[in-house]
This record gives C-alpha cells, sequence and structure tokens, in this order.
C-alpha cells in the first residue's frame, strides 16, 4: 500500500505516533508493520487495502480468467463503455472542461460558463449555491456518446468538487469509476489537491490520463507541468500532443503519434481540421516523440524490447503500449489544450476510448457474506447475478434519488431487488440516467453501468443484489475534525429535522449530534465551509434559520504513559448497597483502544467482566480531562472483588469508570488536538505576508516552491489556529490568495491550551451541579 494513504486510512492512529514521538521510549514505533496491523484490525479497511497491494500483473491474471467466461455480446457492450471520473485541483477548469464534452458529445446544445454573464452557469453545476460560489460541491453524473473508429462510445461522467472539505464525494466517485481524466493548470501545474487527488485515484486504482488545461493563459507551459508530474506524483508521464501557438494564438495541437496537425476551428471549436504538422514544429514533435517512446520503453516490456533493439516502435505497437501502461497504472498519457478557448477538448475524447479501461478490465470484488465474509471477484456480465452498488444519494423532486454502479448482472424497471444490509426486497419502480438535475428513463441498466433510482431507502456505500448475499466493501469515511453548534427557531424544528436526516444519509462526513450536557444541537464536518454550506442549505432549501456558535475543534485525549489502578466503588445507603472493586494497568496503544481481562480464579464472574468492558466503552467516550473521545488507550483488568449480595452489573461498570479515571490521571495525560496539512498559493509579491502570517498562527513551514508568478507554501498548523484563515488570507494577499487544507493527525495540545480546556471543562461541571 502506497505510503501516501495510511494518513487517510488511519488518522487516529497516525495522531497517535505523532504523540509517541515525544515520548523517548517509543522510538520505533513509526514500524510500518505496526501501522498496518493497526488498520488491518477494521475489516471494512481490509477490503481496499487488499485490492492496493495487488500488483496489476497479479490481477491481469485473475482478470484473463474472468473475460473467459464473459459472453461475446457483453465483451462487445462493455468495450464500448467508459466510467469516467474528472478530477482536479479547485479551479483547474473541471466544470468548463465538461461543458465543453457535453457540448461536443451533442449533449447540451449551448454552452454556459461558471462564471459567465448568461446568468445559467454550467450545465453541471446545478445547486444555487454551487453557482453563486462558482465552485462545485456535489459531483452529479451524466452520460454522453462519442463517435470513434466506427464505435458509438457510451460513457458515464462523474463531475467531482475539487474543495478539500467536500473530499468524500471524490473519495465516492473514485470508488466507482474505471478512470479518470486529471485536469492540472497549464500555469500552476501541479498543486496541492492534485496531489491529494492523485493519492485518492491509486487508492482505488483508478488509471488516468491527464489533461493540461487552460493553455491559453499566459505563461502556459505544458512541458514543465509534465516535468512536475513525472516528479512530484512519481508517475511516468509523457506528452501526445504539442501545442500548435500558444496563449492567445492557441491554434491546437499536434498529434506527435500519427504526426498530424489537429486545429480547432469554428466558433465554439467544434471543428477538429487535420492538416499536415507545420514545419517550425517537426523537431519539436520528433524530440517529444522519442521521449514518449523512451518512457514507455520504461514501464512496458513490448517496447523496451523494441527499443533495447534499436528499433523504432510502429504506431499501434504505441498506441498498445500507452493503453496496457495507463490501464495498468504505470504511466499516464497527457493532453492539452484549453477548455475555455474551445481548443482540443475532443481528443481528450478520443483519448479516453484508446487509453481508459472499459469495465471488463477493471477487478472489482465483493465479500460474499454467507462464506465467511471472503473475497469473490465480480464477473461484468449481464448473465451473472446482480451487485450493484449505491455510491451516491440525494434528496430529489420526486423523493430520494441513489445512484448505482451495476458491477455485474442486469437491473429492470418493475423488477425486484434485495438490500443486503436489512434483508428488504425492494421494487425498482424507476430506472433513469441522470443527465446532471435533468433524468432520462430507461427499462433496464446492464453490468458496468451507472444509473440512478428512486424511493430506495438506503445509505450509500449499500449493496443491492437480487438475492446472492454479497457486499461491496464500504467506502472509507474519515472521522469529523470540526463541529458548530446550531440553534434553531422552534417552529423551524419540523424542517430542522428534514435536512439533517437527508443531508446525513447524503453525506457521512457531516454528522448531526444533540449534546445533553450543553442542551444543544452540534453539526460536524470536514472543514468551516463544509458546514457553512450545510447552514446556508438548511436557509435556502429548508427555510430553516439557524444561529450557530463559534466553530469547536473536535479534540481527542490520550495519555503518553502507563499506570496501575486499584478502585473501589462501594455505596451503602439503606437497601440494596453497590460494591465492587476493580485492579490492573491502564496503557497507551496504537490504533484502537483495547480492553482485555486476565482475572483468574473467579474474582470477577463473567457477566460483570462484561459490564466492566461496557464501563470502559463509556469512559473512552467520555475522557476525564475535557471529556472528548478517548484515543489508543489499553485496559487490563486482572485483579478484584465483589460482594454476594451488594455487586451487581452496575457497580462493576461503575467502578470501571471511576478505575479508568484513576489510571489515565496517572499516566501522564495529554489533550490531542487536530493537525491540518495546509497549501497556500499566492502571487509572489505576497509571500513575506503570508510567510508572516503563517508565522503568527505558529504553523511549522515544510516546504516553498517559487514559481514564475506564484508559490505556494506547505506547512502544517493545528486547525484551532486556522478559523477564519480565509479572511485573513485574503486580507493579506488582497483576495489573490489560495489554500486548501486536509486533516493531518492528532498532536497534543500546548500545555497552555491543555490547561484552559480543562479549566473551563471543570467550570462547565461545576455548573452543572
Ligand atoms: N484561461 C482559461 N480559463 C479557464 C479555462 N478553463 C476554465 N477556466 C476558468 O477557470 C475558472 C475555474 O473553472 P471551473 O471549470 O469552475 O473549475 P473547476 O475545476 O470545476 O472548479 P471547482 O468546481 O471549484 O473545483 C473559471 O473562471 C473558468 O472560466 C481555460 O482553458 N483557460
Amino acid at each position: 500500500m502506497a505510503v501516501g494513504s495510511l494518513r487517510y486510512l488511519i488518522p487516529q492512529s497516525l495522531g497517535l505516533i505523532s504523540r509517541k514521538l515525544i515520548s523517548p521510549s517509543n522510538t520505533n514505533i513509526l514500524s510500518s508493520n505496526i501501522i498496518k496491523s493497526s488498520i488491518l484490525k477494521s475489516p471494512k479497511r481490509l477490503f481496499h487495502s487488499s485490492l492496493s497491494n495487488k500488483t496489476y500483473e497479479e490481477e491481469k491474471e485473475v482478470l484473463d480468467t474472468l473475460l473467459e467466461k464473459l459472453p461475446e455480446s457483453d465483451k462487445e457492450h462493455l468495450s464500448k463503455l467508459r466510467n469516467i471520473g474528472i478530477s482536479a485541483h479547485i479551479d483547474s477548469g473541471k466544470t468548463t472542461f465538461t461543458e465543453r464534452v457535453l457540448f461536443y458529445t451533442g449533449r447540451i446544445k449551448q454552452i454556459h460558463e461558471v462564471r459567465g454573464n448568461d446568468k445559467v452557469g454550467a450545465k453541471m453545476d446545478h445547486m444555487d449555491l454551487e453557482r453563486e460560489k462558482g465552485i462545485t460541491i456535489q459531483s452529479a453524473a451524466t452520460y454522453c456518446s462519442w463517435d470513434k473508429d466506427d464505435k458509438n462510445y457510451h460513457f458515464n461522467l462523474i463531475d467531482t468538487p475539487g474543495h478539500i472539505d467536500f473530499t468524500i464525494e471524490v473519495e465516492r466517485a473514485l470508488r466507482v469509476l474505471d478512470g479518470a481524466v486529471l485536469v492540472v493548470c497549464a500555469v500552476a501545474g501541479v498543486q496541492s489537491q492534485t496531489v491529494t487527488v492523485d493519492r485518492q485515484m491509486r487508492r482505488y486504482n483508478v488509471p488516468r490520463i491527464t489533461f493540461i488545461n487552460k493553455m491559453d493563459r499566459v505563461g502556459a507551459d505544458p512541458f514543465r507541468v509534465i516535468d512536475q508530474l513525472n516528479k512530484k506524483l512519481r508517475i511516468p508521464a509523457a506528452a501526445l500532443q504539442i501545442p500548435i501557438g500558444m496563449e492567445s494564438d492557441l491554434q491546437g495541437v499536434v498529434n506527435i503519434i500519427d504526426r498530424v496537425a489537429l486545429y480547432s476551428e469554428g466558433s465554439q471549436g467544434e471543428k477538429i481540421v487535420q492538416k499536415e504538422v507545420p514545419a517550425e514544429l517537426v523537431d519539436l514533435m520528433e524530440e517529444k516523440r522519442s521521449l514518449l517512446i523512451e518512457t514507455l520503453a520504461d514501464v512496458d516490456d513490448e517496447i523496451a524490447e523494441i527499443f533495447l533493439d534499436e528499433k523504432v516502435p510502429s504506431v499501434e505497437q504505441i498506441k498498445a503500449a500507452i493503453r496496457r501502461s495507463t490501464i495498468a497504472r504505470k504511466f499516464t498519457p497527457v493532453l492539452m489544450g484549453s477548455a475555455l478557448a474551445n481548443r482540443s477538448v475532443q481528443p481528450v475524447l478520443d483519448a479516453i476510448c484508446d487509453y481508459l479501461p472499459d469495465p471488463s478490465e477493471v477487478l472489482n470484488k465483493a465479500l460474499d457474506i454467507d462464506n465467511n465474509e471472503t473475497s469473490v471477484n465480480l464477473i461484468p456480465s449481464s448473465k451473472e447475478p446482480l451487485v450493484a452498488l449505491a455510491f451516491k444519494l440525494e434528496e430529489g423532486n420526486y423523493g430520494q434519488l441513489t445512484y448505482l454502479r451495476v458491477y455485474q448482472g442486469k437491473l429492470k424497471k418493475g423488477g425486484y431487488i434485495k438490500h443486503v444490509k436489512t434483508g428488504k426486497k425492494i421494487k425498482v419502480s424507476r430506472l433513469v440516467r441522470m443527465h446532471s438535475e435533468e433524468m432520462e428513463d430507461v427499462p433496464e441498466v446492464g453490468s458496468g453501468e451507472i444509473c440512478a433510482t428512486f424511493g430506495i431507502d438506503c445509505s450509500s456505500g449499500d449493496t443491492f443484489t437480487d438475492g446472492i448475499n454479497y457486499s461491496m466493501s464500504s467506502m472509507y469515511v474519515p472521522d469529523s475534525v470540526i463541529s458548530l453548534s446550531i440553534k434553531t427557531d422552534t417552529k423551524d424544528s419540523a424542517n430542522f429535522s428534514k435536512a439533517v436526516s437527508r443531508f446525513q444519509k447524503e453525506d457521512p462526513t457531516f454528522r448531526v449530534n444533540y449534546d445533553v450536557e450543553s442542551s444543544q444541537t452540534v453539526i460536524s464536518g470536514m472543514g468551516e465551509l463544509h458546514l457553512e454550506v450545510y447552514v446556508e442549505r438548511m436557509k435556502r432549501e429548508y427555510n430553516v434559520h439557524c444561529t450557530t456558535g463559534k466553530p469547536q475543534v473536535a479534540y481527542r485525549e490520550a495519555i503518553l504513559g502507563a499506570s496501575p489502578f486499584d478502585y473501589l466503588h462501594k455505596r451503602q445507603s439503606g437497601g440494596a448497597g453497590q460494591y465492587a472493586r476493580v485492579a490492573g494497568e491502564i496503557s497507551s496503544l496504537v490504533g484502537e483502544n483495547q480492553f482485555e481481562t486476565k482475572v483468574v480464579g473467579g474474582k470477577i464472574p463473567d457477566k460483570f467482566l462484561f459490564a466492566c468492558e461496557k464501563g470502559f466503552n463509556d469512559a473512552c467516550e467520555k475522557g476525564p480531562l475535557i471529556g472528548s473521545k478517548v484515543l489508543g488507550c489499553k485496559m487490563i483488568i486482572n485483579d478484584g472483588q465483589m460482594h454476594i449480595v451488594d455487586s451487581s452489573e452496575f457497580s462493576f461498570r461503575t467502578a470501571t469508570i471511576g478505575a479508568f479515571k484513576q489510571g489515565f490521571l496517572n499516566s501522564n495525560p495529554v489533550v490531542l488536538e487536530p493537525i491540518m496539512q495546509l497549501a497556500v498559493t499566492s502571487p509572489n509579491e505576497f509571500q513575506g505576508n503570508v510567510n508572516g502570517l503563517l508565522n503568527k498562527l505558529l504553523a511549522i513551514i515544510q516546504e516553498t516552491e517559487n514559481g514564475p508568478d506564484e508559490f505556494t507554501i506547505y506547512a502544517e498548523c493545528s486547525l484551532n489556529s486556522l478559523f477564519g484563515f480565509a479572511t485573513s488570507l485574503r486580507a493579506c494577499t488582497q483576495g489573490k490568495g489560495e489554500f486548501t487544507m486536509e486533516f493531518k493527525n492528532y498532536s497534543p495540545t500546548p500545555p497552555q491550551l491543555q490547561k484552559q480546556l480543562i479549566a473551563e471543562y471543570q467550570k462547565k461541571l461545576q455548573a452543572k451541579k
């Protein structure tokens, strides 16, 4: 598994690692085995890690045997199907690009720009809020057709949001896609979020082609960007094209494999006209063609042999090698153009057909629940039993809309499907293909396709079959890092409940809890913007007016040391008494909290030990320092005492809570806070200001990259210091600075803050008494 993906899979454990690092006795704690074992504990994570560990060669062998079972008619159908995601850093032009794809494939009749003057907005950004903010929040699915080499290809496209706060949308989209187009800006190059998206694509084994967009901008340099792809993303990348003209004079591209010039003509670039390669570009074309072959020789055995024999591969051999190595995720072919200027988008569609896999070329697995959850390979044949995954829910005008990816079998309108989690049989009363917010009714959907249906009560990540007990793995849901108290008018409470229940179903990273202590409703999520968007949506879509408190960081509690405990819980106030004594040791560990009993001689009977475990779980939910969740704690009970009359489950549960507190407070306890990985990009003239701002926030600057116009600073900073960062960054960069942040790990708070948090918590407890 790529080390990069570990951060995502075990954010809490990594938090513990950084905490452990400050303890000199634990210097070996970074051992990757320890990290792995803590991931593997969770069965739902096991699925992805087992997928990622498989090399493509092994996968291919399995795929080849599966394909033998595939009927010819299915093979033919699947070979024309592409499930594609479009991912990139914010503002790289994904939505603009998708709009062009829909226009050129004839799916829409007119192009509307993202922040265009026509006030319509791009087709895929259909929420009002998205149009106003000019960002994509929800991903929308659409389909279109493209003719290539006398074949009519069918694309299912998912436009994914770029902002890190909506990362769950990106993850979900990638989970069900077979390939992706990575859009990168020709000026800004590989940006912080490009790296994040790339990591996500690796996790889900998604092959990708790269489109360098914005070639019409001043300072565009596609070859610098390719260099960055090679170095920063560490994926061999080479150009399949070179530009004809640059910046405002961009006219098209040269296809360096076929050695033809492709000019974008017509008022909206709708005509691609083939001409001879301009003489002044021939040398560059040959240079880049050789470089392409050289890069392929590094990743593909067939080209390597031809290369070593000092022969030149044929056009067909080059294309076949690009396809093989792209699908094997060893290479990314690079195309270039400008979506906004309508230049060279169509060749990307050709490349999707040529180089990205069809659903039969990707290995998908499910868990056989009846067979001890063993993993089974799915065969993308319509003749196999149905297995479909609900990957996105949306509340539409006609009730809950559920997006499904069919992995094998067929989904028919009017047919019955089984919701594996509940065992319920559900009738598919309507089946539609989505085109942003519009839909088209279809009678059936075959294997490998994406569709949507109505009236199914489920959560995203659920599996549907026509009877078999298979389950696709759940998608990994990161822990929320920020919360906000929220108050609504009593008259709005019914609508508020409707809104939060819908949002929670649609987005598992958005959570709502009622805090009994403070009598407050608390919403939590992945960042300030994430929560801001939901509060705004409550107002707009449900007419719920809320007042929100100050955002709160999701603190955690942990211990750095270990300590024995011996605790007696005794109450004798008339009637039945309470008596329980528990003794043992508390210590820290990497991974999930653990409870163990080593009591001998029946000093505590089993039913009471069970109550002790419950007490331990209660204690971990509400730590002794500030009432936050406890991370990485192990409790062993090895001794105790009961009273024949006065002991009860309740007494042992209470005694364990008391014992936990005693042991915890004696084991060098700390409050942990979320640390965010921050990337700030801004024009060069503001570098001093941004540095100053980051220093003020006590951020740890890790790297600064200086480009010709812009610089990017990568830093770590506590989430606590980052509230309102958007405003301060705007202020010190005249609104030109941009940033992304994502959760990195938990780390101990500075002692002063810890003291303050404990004092506040104590005050709250006192006030309640
Ligand atoms: N010069 C130039 N600008 C472009 C190009 N493509 C997109 N843009 C502009 O870049 C901005 C961002 O484009 P979007 O299509 O919204 O980008 P996105 O990646 O979908 O953005 P998010 O949805 O926020 O992640 C808009 O103002 C576009 O008009 C291009 O090829 N050239």
